[in-house]
């Protein structure tokens, strides 16, 4: 069964993009961090403050793997860092998978964040000035993972119906 995989980094749209194209193509979400949350009964937050971001990732990957192989179609979003660790990026490539980056820029990830980032564990102590250098740097390192995927789609100055028909026309 087809699965339709965004990534790609913080606040560059995979969870707002994904529902809306979920509502169009009337292929069912699924958010991985909405799932790991349910599935431990936990925030994102909670977790990495009581367990740790390496026990967040092991949680991260058995999640994503048990969402590949259910047998539905499904839209899955992942979160930002996943296709970062634990060779998720090998499983972008898998025969039945249409992953797709979204790609955003610096500005428009900073622009995004800025005031959005209380539950994102990763950035939420930063001042705005730390921030805009810890996007840059983290963005560059991802990027190679992020690359992996089968298809990329900048998002930069787009709406969201514009993104959405950008991978309509993907999956066409
Ligand atoms: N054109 C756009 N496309 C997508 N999101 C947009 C757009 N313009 C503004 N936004 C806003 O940017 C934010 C993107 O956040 P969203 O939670 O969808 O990103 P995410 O990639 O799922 O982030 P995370 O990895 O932290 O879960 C939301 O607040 C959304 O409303
Ligand atoms: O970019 C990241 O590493 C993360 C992004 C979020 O989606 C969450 O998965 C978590 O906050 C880690
Ligand atoms: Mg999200």
């Amino acid at each position: 069964m087809k699965k339709i995989v965004l990534l790609g980094y913080m606040g560059c749209g995979k969870s707002t993009i994904a529902q809306n194209l979920s509502k169009i193509t009337n292929i069912p979400f699924l958010d991985l961090d909405k799932c790991i949350e349910e599935r431990v009964n936990l925030s994102i937050n909670e977790i990495f403050e009581k367990h740790g971001e390496v026990y967040f990732r092991k949680l991260e990957h058995e999640m994503f793997v048990e969402l590949l192989q259910s047998s539905e179609n499904t839209i899955i979003g992942l979160g930002g860092g996943t296709p970062c660790y634990a060779n998720n990026h090998e499983l972008l490539k898998g025969d039945d998978v249409v992953s797709v980056y979204l790609k955003a820029s610096i500005d428009t990830l900073y622009n995004r964040l800025v005031h959005n980032k209380s539950k994102r564990p990763l950035i939420a102590n930063m001042n705005e000035e730390e921030m805009k250098e810890f996007i840059a740097k983290h963005l560059f390192d991802r990027s190679f993972y992020y690359n992996q995927a089968k298809h990329k789609v900048s998002v930069d100055d787009k709406s969201v119906e514009e993104t959405v028909q950008d991978i309509l026309d993907i999956l066409a």
